[in-house]
C-alpha cells in the first residue's frame, strides 16, 4: 500500500463488503476519523480529477498516518530483529520483570518474540473493540487469554504494533491494573501520538511520528 489513493480504494472495497467504519479503521490501521474520511472520499471521487493528484491527503482530510509494517510482519527473521530492538528498549528501562503482555491481534506475535528475548512469561490481552457487535462495545470488556500466562498481581511490560489514539493502550493498562498487575513500560513499533507516557506508564517506540505541518 503506497499512498492515499490505495487507502481510498481499500476503504471502498471494505465498505462494499459491508464492514463498518470501525472495522475499516481496524483493517487499515488508521483512526476511525480517517476511515470515515476515506469512505466519504471514495464516494465523492467518481470523477478521477477529484482525486488528490500526488498521493497526499487533501488539506480538508484528517491528519493521520497509515503505518504499513507488513515488510516486517511477513518475515519471521525481520520480526525477530525488530523484537530484539524492542526488547532492548525495555531492558534499558532497567526493571526486572517476568511478564510481557501482547495486545491482540498484531501485538501478539511481536510480544511472543519480545518475551523470548527478555525470557519472561507471555500473556495476551484482547481489547474490547474485538469483542463487539456494532452497538454493544460499551457493554463488553476486553479479556486476557487463559491459554497464556495470567497477571497474578505481577509487574509487566506491554507490547503492541502501533499507538494511534492511545485508546487501546490505555484500556490495556487499566485492565492489567484491574487484575492486580502493574505495567512498568509499554513498547510499540510506531507511536503516532508521540507520547512519553500513558496513564503514568512510560511509552517506548522504535518510530515516533511527529507532525510538523501547519495547524489548520
Ligand atoms: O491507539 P488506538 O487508536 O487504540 O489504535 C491502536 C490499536 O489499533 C490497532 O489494532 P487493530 O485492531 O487495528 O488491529 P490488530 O487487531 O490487527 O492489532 C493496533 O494494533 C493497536 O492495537
Amino acid at each position: 500500500m503506497k499512498n492515499v489513493d490505495d487507502l481510498i480504494e481499500s476503504a471502498a472495497e471494505l465498505a462494499a463488503r459491508g464492514l463498518s467504519k470501525g472495522e475499516i479503521a481496524d483493517e487499515l490501521n488508521v483512526s476511525r476519523e480517517t476511515a470515515s474520511w476515506l469512505v466519504e472520499r471514495s464516494d465523492a471521487t467518481t470523477q478521477p480529477s477529484d482525486r488528490p493528484q500526488n498521493g497526499a491527503a487533501s488539506p480538508s482530510g484528517p491528519q493521520d498516518i497509515h503505518v504499513d509494517w507488513s515488510a516486517i510482519g511477513r518475515d519471521s527473521k525481520r520480526m525477530g530483529a525488530i523484537a530484539e530492538a524492542m526488547a532492548d528498549m525495555l531492558a534499558k528501562h532497567g526493571e526486572d520483570v517476568d511478564l510481557t503482555i501482547g495486545i491482540e491481534k498484531a501485538g501478539g506475535p511481536i510480544a511472543t518474540l519480545v518475551a523470548r528475548e527478555l525470557e519472561t512469561d507471555l500473556g495476551t490481552y484482547t481489547p474490547a473493540k474485538h469483542q463487539w457487535e456494532e452497538g454493544d462495545i460499551d457493554e463488553l470488556g476486553g479479556t486476557f487469554s487463559r491459554n497464556f500466562a495470567g497477571i497474578r498481581d505481577r509487574e509487566c511490560y506491554i507490547v503492541d504494533d502501533t499507538i494511534t489514539s492511545g485508546t487501546t493502550m490505555r484500556e490495556t493498562i487499566e485492565a492489567i491494573r484491574a487484575e492486580g498487575g502493574e505495567p512498568l513500560a509499554c513498547v510499540v513499533l510506531a507511536d503516532k501520538q508521540g507520547v512519553e507516557e500513558l496513564e503514568g506508564v512510560p511509552v517506548y517506540s522504535l518510530l515516533q511520528v511527529i507532525s510538523v505541518g501547519k495547524e489548520e
